[in-house]
């Protein structure tokens, strides 16, 4: 064995003890250089170097074979090609073949070197590849023309690593070699290896590149983060601000309202009236005390009674003097008869006149009455806006704007609102449960309040108000969210026009109807048992609405036809209450009829303004004297004149006994109750 071979034969045994695989197959390109390929004439033609039908080996396989054996070496060559292959399988695109091919006679060979040294820089021109491709077709905009440059990169990116890690085993390769080899060989492998020199400068070349690139992409990155970032927060300013200015305006459109209706109070108590405080000793209590035109037109009121008086003496002392001049008694006063009748006529002309006059201030004064009873309302909505803790425009719910009052009943004050959210008006019905009352009471008030939303959020009807939200406030307060009806109650427009024309009663009953019809309907069918005109809204455009399902019952689905049992009375209204429901003797079935004979009251009163049963009686005093309990049979006054189709539903609504009385489907049949041509 020659010094070189023996040399050689070092140089595998140094490179083969090397644990790492790239560093073995180098050692096994060494010795081929060093002296096994001594006997080779030339560098294997390129495609002995890949044999397909080479048999699959693990790399354990490889590592596990006679270091020196002197057929290893081109099987060697062989087998390493071979294990490449399999470890990196070539894209589909070819890329990778099409690298190789682009070499030429000895590149061609250094490419297969390259291979030969490398198995994990092929993983990395996967992920490479990858990568490019995750930074989209950017890379094809490179141009497909630079793809031979691209292909010889991804190749050379298999060479990157090896590069950084094994150039001194290269240099010292080359030193090796040029000792043991012949010329030609020298100058071949001298070539390859600078060419891999070559490969190497332009892999470190793209790394540091995509180095930057990548560096530069994360500052893109974190700066469309932060630009995002920024412009989320401009948006949030930007809708806070608008909300800003929305509230804001809101606000001082409330507050203008709010003094408005100072003003206009002030200017009609002047006229109508105001409240006096009143001192009984220690009792301070108020009083009403009218205003000026009132006191004015009873002012005129009593001297045209006065004078009505005295033309009634006057008359009668004509009388006197005819009937003395009669009996002679009083010749000289006497007048004569003509003059007697002239005189009464007279007399009978002008009381005809106060009469009528007189009748002029009554229907003043009735005016008068209506407008009092509006200014009263309104003093009181004022005076309770004045006295309420919401009345400082909040935000509730980080949604509603509170805006004024609307009005306050039992337990709750209601309150015009907007809704941030879904920019409208809402009404937000806050419930106050008394401090003072018990743990217990609460709960009961609370359990109450939950089972009212939890049927009437499920009603979605035209002629039913909506029901869109339930919170909590505080301990002792929450709010309900209710569609807003800007109109009048139907109690608010019958105490203005106690008496509407039987067309605008008409469409105002059908209404409520077809809201009874909706709550009959459903599987669940719901008794409302609180129908009145308070409970009974307009919206902008005059659609009635019906509301309030604080008393409402759940119909059972297993009830017989006689209704179902009342358990908790509640406290309705009496005016608007059926019979059955007075009747203390048993527990009364109760059914749709309740509302049926409702919904008849309050039709009776649209018509000729008043209530069928108890219209001046307290409530106290309708329980006291059974007035329902004897109402048998409904009596219609003669003016104004009702049509008999109109008549005729009332007598219907109004049936005494509850099991003749129609239920709400089968009266809405009334022709008298449908728009429907026929
Ligand atoms: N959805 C609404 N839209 C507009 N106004 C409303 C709405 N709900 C109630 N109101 C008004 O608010 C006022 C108070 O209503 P609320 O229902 O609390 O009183 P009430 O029915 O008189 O009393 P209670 O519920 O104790 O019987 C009434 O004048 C009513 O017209």
């Amino acid at each position: 064995m020659s010094g070189s071979s023996a040399a050689g034969e070092d140089i595998v045994q140094h490179l083969s003890s090397n644990s790492n695989p790239s560093s073995s197959k180098l050692a096994k390109l060494e010795a081929r250089m060093a002296g096994k390929a001594a006997p080779v004439p030339s560098p294997p033609p390129p495609h002995h170097l890949v044999v397909p039908s080479a048999p699959a080996t693990t790399f354990m396989d490889q590592e596990e074979l006679p270091e020196s054996s002197s057929s290893d070496d081109d099987n060697g060559e062989e087998f390493l090609i071979q294990k490449n292959i399999l470890k990196r399988p070539r894209s589909p695109d070819g890329d990778h073949g099409l690298a190789v091919g682009n070499f030429e006679g000895s590149a061609n060979e250094a490419v297969k070197h390259s291979e030969v040294m490398d198995t994990r820089p092929s993983i990395d021109i996967s992920n490479r590849k990858k990568q490019g491709r995750g930074r989209g077709r950017g890379g094809a905009g490179r141009g497909r023309g630079s793809k031979t440059v691209d292909q010889t990169r991804a190749t050379s990116t298999s060479s990157a690593v090896v590069a950084n890690g094994r150039h001194d085993i290269l240099t010292n390769m080359e030193s090796r070699s040029s000792a043991v080899l012949g010329n030609d060989d020298k100058a071949a492998l001298q070539e390859e290896l600078s060419l891999l020199r070559g490969k190497v400068a332009i892999l470190e070349e793209e790394l540091s590149k995509s180095r930057q690139e990548s560096t530069e992409y994360r500052q893109l990155s974190d700066r469309l983060a932060k630009e995002l970032k920024d412009l989320k927060e401009q948006d949030q300013q930007k809708k806070s601000k608008q909300l800003k200015v929305l509230s804001d305006l809101l606000i001082a459109v409330s507050k203008a309202e709010r003094q408005e209706a100072r003003i206009r109070i002030k200017q009609e108590s002047f006229r109508l009236g105001n409240v006096g405080v009143m001192r009984a000793g220690t009792v301070i209590s108020e009083t009403w005390e009218d205003g000026q035109a009132i006191k004015d037109l009873n002012s005129h009121l009593k001297s045209l009674l006065e004078t009505k008086e005295t033309i009634e003496r006057h008359r009668k002392s004509l009388k006197k003097r005819q009937s003395d001049k009669g009996d002679g008694s009083d010749a000289e006063t006497s007048m004569s008869e003509e003059d007697v009748l002239l005189q009464d006529e007279i007399c009978k002309s002008r009381l005809t006149s106060i009469k009528r006059e007189e009748e002029q201030y009554l229907r003043e004064r009735d005016r008068y009455e209506l407008e009092k009873g509006r200014l009263i309302r309104e003093m009181k909505r004022l005076r309770d806006e004045d006295g309420s803790r919401f009345n400082n425009f909040q935000i509730l719910h980080n949604r509603y704007a509170l805006l004024n009052l609307l009005g306050k009943g039992g337990f709750s004050e209601v309150y015009k609102a907007f809704d941030l959210v879904e920019y409208k008006y809402v009404a937000c019905k806050l419930h106050g449960l008394n401090a003072q009352w018990s743990e217990e009471k609460k709960q009961s008030y609370i359990r109450h309040a939950i089972r009212e939303y939890n049927i009437h959020k499920t009603l979605v009807h035209p002629n039913i108000v909506r029901l869109w939200d339930i919170f909590e406030i505080d301990h002792n307060t929450f709010c309900t969210v209710l569609e807003y009806c800007s109109g009048k109650d139907l109690d608010a427009v019958l105490k203005a026009t106690p008496i509407l024309p039987e067309k605008e009663a008409r469409i105002i009953i059908v209404q409520i109807f077809q809201g009874l019809v909706y709550l009959n309907k459903r599987t669940q069918k719901i008794i409302h048992y609180d129908l009145k005109p308070g409970n009974v809204l307009f919206d902008e455009v005059g659609v009635a609405k019906v509301t309030d399902f604080g008393l409402s019952k759940i119909v059972e689905d297993d009830v017989g036809s006689q209704g179902m049992e009342l358990t908790s009375q509640g406290a309705g209204t009496y005016w608007y209450l059926p019979p059955e429901c007075f009747d203390l003797s048993k527990t009364p079935f109760i059914s749709s009829k309740v509302d049926v004979w409702s919904a008849g009251v309050m039709f009776y009163q649209m018509l000729f303004g008043r209530r069928p049963f108890g219209h001046d009686q307290t409530q106290e005093r309708i329980l006291r004297e059974d007035t329902i309990i004897n109402a048998r049979r409904v009596e219609f006054p003669s003016k104004p004149a009702v049509s008999n189709e109109a008549k005729e539903l009332i007598r219907r609504c109004l049936t005494y006994n509850q099991a003749e009385r129609p239920d709400v489907l089968t009266i809405a049949q009334e022709p008298y109750l449908s728009y429907a041509k026929r």
